[in-house]
């Protein structure tokens, strides 16, 4: 799959990230899917507000591209509160997060991405922060050295993570509100892919927006960059409409796989086929082939192959569906390797 359609890539440019801010849904309603996460939120949401109370600590999980980062933002938003963001590799000192801390007004949300990369030190520290809105801080240095302890205001931690697994139990306890997202169905991206036509003011037909939502792995971030190319066919190519011809060429030339998977999730069924007969193979063999951790295959891979029925988790390991074959045209049996 084309580079910049990655989730995981951050190499967005200044347009790209513009773009990208106008797209994000910025409250519940324009939300879309998720819909089990979406109705609790929503009544802890009220309920917060009506008691003036700052909402439990809340964890989004799952694979990149979600709207773990769009909601952490909405909550803001719906509280009526400000928001300061942060990542678990940035913050490396204790001191940073007090800093941070001190300065959040009551009820305010502090949103913490890739919280699972939190130093141990730091995660130490946010511990008491969480759980009593209390820090400890040094002040003055050599002889005259002491801590004293600090109140804070009550806040929210909003954390999110694609990695749930190398989060610590201790972490994962003070989350009050815990939230997996999912991966979004067709009909779903669908409608995801119109409304951002529409804030683009590209008009999109039905069928073309069906196209580009069943190649974008499940995934609103995908949908998003997809557009955007091919409405670039569009408008240099094509009328400036986007409609069913113009989005298959524009798909076709930017090598997007028919249902979406990407260089990984390829190398991974082709792994399992090629060398393993087809499975069933352990999670962490299939991880050290393919050069990638375990956690990030079974986190990250894993979990939209196997809604889209191209893996399936047995009591031995994973094996590869009739369907993997079939889409990477390779044949099932002894006779091993391409059908040519
Ligand atoms: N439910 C949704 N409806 C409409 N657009 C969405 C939705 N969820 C996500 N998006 C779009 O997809 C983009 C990616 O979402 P977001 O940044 O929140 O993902 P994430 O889960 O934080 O990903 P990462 O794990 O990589 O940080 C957003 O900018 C937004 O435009
Ligand atoms: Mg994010």
């Amino acid at each position: 799959m084309n580079e910049n359609l990655n989730p995981n890539n951050d190499n967005f440019t200044p347009e790209e990230i513009d773009v990208e801010k106008k797209l994000r849904p910025l409250t519940f309603q324009d939300f879309t899917g998720q819909d089990q996460v979406l109705e609790n939120l929503l009544v802890f949401v009220q309920a917060a507000n009506l008691r003036s109370e700052a909402l439990d600590h809340t964890l989004f999980h799952g694979p990149p591209g979600l709207g773990k980062t769009t909601l952490a933002h909405i909550l803001a938003n719906e509280l009526e509160v400000g928001i300061k963001v942060t990542s678990g590799p940035v913050l490396d000192k204790p001191g940073d997060l007090a800093g941070l801390l001190t300065n959040l007004d009551e009820r305010d949300v502090l949103f913490i991405d890739e919280i699972h990369r939190l130093s141990p030190i730091v995660e130490e520290y946010l511990y008491s922060a969480m759980e009593d809105y209390k820090i400890d801080i040094m002040i003055e240095s050599g002889p005259n050295a002491r801590t004293v302890q600090l109140n804070l205001n009550p806040f929210t931690l909003i954390g999110a993570t694609t990695r749930s697994g190398l989060l610590t139990a201790p972490m994962r306890a003070r989350f009050g509100i815990q939230s997996r997202l999912q991966y979004y169905k067709t009909e779903l991206l669908t409608t995801i892919v119109q409304r951002s036509a529409s804030i683009l003011n590209m008009p999109i037909s039905m069928e073309a927006a069906i196209e580009i939502a069943g190649r974008s792995r499940g995934t609103p971030r995908i949908a998003n960059a997809l557009l955007r190319r091919v409405r670039d066919f569009a408008q240099i190519k094509g009328n400036g409409k986007i409609d069913i011809v113009i989005a298959k060429f524009a798909l076709k030339a930017l090598n997007v796989d028919a249902y979406g998977l990407d260089e990984m999730d390829n190398k991974i069924l082709t792994t399992i086929i090629d060398k393993f007969k087809g499975g069933p193979v352990g999670i962490s063999t299939i991880a050290t082939a393919v050069s990638e951790s375990t956690e990030t295959i079974e986190e990250v891979y894993e979990p939209f192959l196997i809604q889209q029925g191209f893996i399936m988790r047995t009591p031995r390991g994973r094996e590869v569906t009739e369907q993997a074959y079939k889409h990477l045209g390779k044949i099932k049996g002894p006779t091993q390797g391409g059908l040519f």
